[in-house]
């Protein structure tokens, strides 16, 4: 086993660092899971050894991994890395080649009404004649087909004016979809991932391309929603400083292991020089955000998106 693989996981849930949540129904459900073992058998998300192949070549292997009911945990790394892929691999819509993936205790894909899923990239039409309540409604019953049961629509009703009060976003709801701002389409979008109140909402960069203010608050609400539904998040980002203060754990996948643990046990420039095994440099600036300098582009792939390996945020930044 190589020296990463010993260190992943090795901050336990509930030990304290800067930027976590100090006061909330999550951080005492974690408080009790003091041992690994504790944290594999409350899991909502268990990987073990797990590795996947996309297009026939080795996307990213021995990857353990759990989460905690409640956390609010983010997974970075370079662009093509394989993020993304490992969202999938926990839905179900990618197999892995390797080792184990749980879910709620289960196989991926089998409580799929447990799960809420954000996909990466969504942009609407300005003329699309879709509300954003109807885009919300597809979260509840898009998938289902036929004569609703009596008394499904004002279930339906019900649960779709929760999921957007949820979010903030009674007062746009009933707009079209395509002439709401950023901000409020992803707020809309993710009231479609909550509207089943799932027990685990896994998003795909539901940051990119907002603006600092709209991050700050998207960030602060997925915090929220952690907090105040006990829901597990996993999301994909590529700057973690927008959610810093709102994270649990953050997960650093790399080709051949991941290391997850308080983003102040991970984001150092020891513990990812060790991962990528090349010198990362993680720089604190004064306003409180990290810097991570050096962070390699993955062997082979991207090289026609993403050429310049530079300067970035605690992620990438080069989307
Ligand atoms: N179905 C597929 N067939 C072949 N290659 C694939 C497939 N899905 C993903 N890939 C490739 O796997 C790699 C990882 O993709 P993925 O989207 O998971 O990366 P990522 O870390 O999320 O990237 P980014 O940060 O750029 O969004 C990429 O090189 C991508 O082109």
């Amino acid at each position: 086993m190589r020296p990463i693989a010993r260190i992943r996981d090795a901050a336990g849930p509930g030990v304290p660092h800067q930027h976590g949540p100090t006061d909330d129904a999550a951080s005492a459900t974690r408080a009790a899971d003091t041992t690994p073992a504790a944290r594999q058998r409350n899991a909502v998300v268990c990987l073990r050894a797990a590795s996947v192949r996309v297009g026939g070549r080795a996307l990213w292997s021995d990857v353990n991994l759990d989460i905690a009911p409640g956390e609010f945990v983010a997974v970075l790394g370079p662009n093509g890395v394989g993020k993304s892929t490992l969202v999938k691999a926990i839905l179900g819509l990618i197999p892995i080649t390797g080792g184990d993936v749980t879910v709620l205790g289960h196989k991926p894909g089998h409580l799929a009404h447990l799960v809420g899923y954000l996909p990466q990239r969504r942009s609407f039409d300005a003329s699309l004649p879709i509300r954003g309540v109807d885009i919300v409604r597809l979260g509840w019953d898009g998938d289902r087909w036929g004569l609703p049961r009596p008394g499904a629509a004002r279930a339906a009703r019900k649960a779709i004016d929760e999921a957007i009060e949820l979010v903030g976003a009674s007062a746009y709801a009933h707009r079209p979809i395509g002439q709401c701002s950023g901000g409020e389409q992803q707020r809309l979008l993710i009231a479609q991932a909550l509207v089943r109140r799932p027990r685990l909402l896994l998003l795909d960069e539901p940051l990119d391309s907002l603006d600092l203010p709209n991050q700050a608050a998207v960030a602060a609400l997925i915090g929220r929603i952690c907090a105040e539904e006990g829901a597990s998040v996993m999301m994909v980002a590529h700057d973690a400083n927008p959610i810093l203060p709102h994270l649990h754990r953050v997960v650093y996948l790399a080709e051949d292991g991941a290391v997850a643990g308080t983003p102040g046990e991970v984001i150092t420039s020891e513990t990812l020089t060790r991962l990528y095994r090349t010198t990362i440099e993680v720089l604190h600036t004064s306003d409180g955000r990290l810097m991570v300098v050096g962070q390699p582009e993955p062997a082979a792939v991207h090289t026609d998106r993403h050429s310049v390996a530079g300067q970035q945020g605690a992620g990438h930044a080069d989307h």
